[in-house]
């Protein structure tokens, strides 16, 4: 017998309704069947969503729904399903069911989500990946807006302050990976050296240039993002349906994993004795004020009841870690790849670093942290096109999840319905990159998938300009705050490497097409 499931309760009428009742056997038939019909109709009601007629991708497994699929080609389903079903539908992923399931939301209606302040990003994102949790550290302790306050209150307006400090430490990092470098060196991959060199360029401006000469300290900053976040993503994908599971995972991750002991300790043992030791010197008459996130935090954050301000600061500086670090690691390699991948692309670079430090009648082989300042980095046009266009063309698919923690459903203006506690996830890969969204090409010869790395010389569109087509930062009053410092740090990785180094790849580059990672793979031999 096949069991149809009905999509509507006019369905579910017609079947019933030409049941004869006219014997027992016929009757006990009758309300089986009615039974069964309207079971099935509840789970699929229950299974399908709010009703509002927005297509759902099917699918035949209704624990994991199309994770695996999804998964196992990315590419294939967000281009299948977006062209199918047009620009918001919904997909059942990561265990998401029900009222939950994940709302696909593409093209123009990616601002009724981003500037919509019922949705939220660090709900969303927390579901499968609770950085606090995972690092003991109360979410109402340090609230987001705590961390966005700390970024652009003290960060942003003093960057040219920062700047010097920021390079000279870039190239300490750097030391720290290739040594004094007497021949060729190889390095099986860039990350661990952009990783090293933004860690204690960030340390130095988080907590000042004392605490960043420790080099325990300066690799809990560059390695703790990864320890933690290798607990969740090497893990069997069965337990994402059980979202108390989860929690109580990361909750056990930052309770008593290795990781998080190892890296709070660290953390504390340094940041401990930096407070005491300027809480006291405050006092003294000829005190020279530090000038780092760290003193900041200090003199502007209340302390929780119950709390100590030294656990306090270093939780705030953890979650500043955890928004800064690896991303700013990760998009700084998927841009020198880029480079390196591109025939002429790094000599050109050079050739525009040269001009620039000559028009502005500095010496081109000036010490770095002298020649390098914030305005040169600027005025580097065509190394930030090449920063926009290598991160616009990262491999992102469904990103950037939010939950609308409002108490009322919200409705998009085709009728959608994303009800309280509903999970949306952005169309990344059909806004930056697919030639369907013929609104966002110049002309119909424009290919947007391919490398064109001075795509956006002289258009007005810098690589920290937030658009609808390029949502790398995300979009509205929650933007990444920190994308100024961001992009200064990697364009200055890559002018202190292309100047003062040879890289030349050794081996293939590969760009990945997973959602396992979006960093591309090959070896790169370094000389001076
Ligand atoms: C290339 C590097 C970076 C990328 C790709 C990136 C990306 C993002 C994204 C996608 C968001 C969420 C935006 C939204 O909700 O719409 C975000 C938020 C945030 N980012 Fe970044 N980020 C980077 C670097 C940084 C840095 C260096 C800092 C700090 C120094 C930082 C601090 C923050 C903070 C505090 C938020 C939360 C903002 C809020 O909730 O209002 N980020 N970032």
């Amino acid at each position: 017998m096949q069991l149809t499931i009905p999509s509507s309760l006019d369905q579910i009428i017609e079947t019933v309704k030409d049941i004869n009742l006219s014997s027992r056997q016929q009757q006990t038939i009758g309300l089986l069947t009615a039974a069964t019909v309207i079971t099935s109709y509840t789970f699929y009601r229950l299974f399908k969503g709010p009703r509002d007629n927005c297509p759902t991708v099917p699918y035949r497994n209704p624990f994991n729904g199309s994770s695996a699929e999804y998964r196992k080609d990315p590419s294939a389903f967000v281009k299948k399903w977006t062209e199918e079903y047009g620009p918001v539908y919904r997909v059942h992923l990561f265990g998401r069911v029900c009222i939950c399931m994940h709302t696909i939301v593409s093209g123009r209606y990616v601002r009724e989500i981003f500037m919509n302040s019922n949705f939220d990003f660090n709900a969303g994102i927390e579901k499968r990946f609770n950085m606090k949790s995972m690092a003991d550290i109360r979410a109402h302790e340090v609230p987001a807006s705590d961390t966005r306050v700390a970024v652009v209150q003290y960060l942003t307006p003093h960057l040219k302050y920062f700047t010097p400090r920021a390079v000279e430490n870039l190239n300490i990092g750097l030391h720290d990976i290739v040594g004094d470098l007497q021949g060729k060196k190889e390095l099986p991959h860039l990350y661990p050296l952009v990783q090293r060199m933004v860690s204690r360029a960030s340390a130095s401006v988080f907590v000042g240039t004392n605490l960043c000469q420790n080099s325990e300290l300066v690799t809990s900053f560059q390695e703790i993002t990864g320890d933690l976040g290798s607990y969740i993503y090497a893990e069997n994908y069965w337990i994402e349906p059980f979202q108390a599971l989860m929690n109580l995972k990361m909750w056990a991750i930052g309770k008593f994993s290795a990781s998080t002991r190892k890296h709070r300790r660290v953390m504390l043992n340094a940041i401990v004795p930096e407070i005491k030791s300027r809480l006291e010197n405050a006092k003294k008459p000829d005190w020279e004020r530090p000038n780092d996130i760290l003193q900041d935090l200090i003199e502007n954050f209340k302390v929780p009841p119950g709390r100590d301000i030294a656990t306090h600061i270093t939780n705030q500086i953890i979650v500043l870690i955890f928004a800064s670090i690896h991303t700013t690691s990760e998009n700084g390699t998927i841009v020198l790849y880029r480079i390196l991948n591109t025939p002429g692309l790094l000599e050109e670079l050079y050739k525009e670093q040269q001009e620039v430090l000559t028009n502005a009648g500095l010496d081109p082989n000036g010490k770095s942290s002298e020649v390098f300042t914030f305005d040169i980095i600027k005025n580097m046009v065509k190394l930030d096109s090449v920063c926009r266009e290598s991160m616009r063309l990262r491999n992102e698919f469904y990103e950037l999840t939010h939950t609308n923690v409002g108490k009322n459903k919200v409705v998009l203006s085709n009728g959608t319905i994303i009800p309280p506690g509903g999970d949306v996830l952005i169309n990344a890969w059909y806004n930056q990159q697919s030639n369907d969204w013929e609104e966002m090409k110049k002309d119909k010869s424009e290919d947007r998938t391919e490398f064109k790395p001075l795509r956006y010389v002289n258009t007005g569109y810098p690589s920290t300009k937030v658009s609808d087509d390029y949502l790398v930062f995300g979009e509205g009053k929650h933007a990444c705050p920190g994308r100024w410092f961001a992009i200064q740090e990697i364009k200055t990785v890559i002018s202190l490497l292309i100047r003062d180094y040879k890289l030349q790849p050794t081996s293939d580059i590969i760009f990945p097409t997973t959602v396992q990672t979006a960093l591309p793979f090959g070896s790169v031999s370094i000389e001076k």
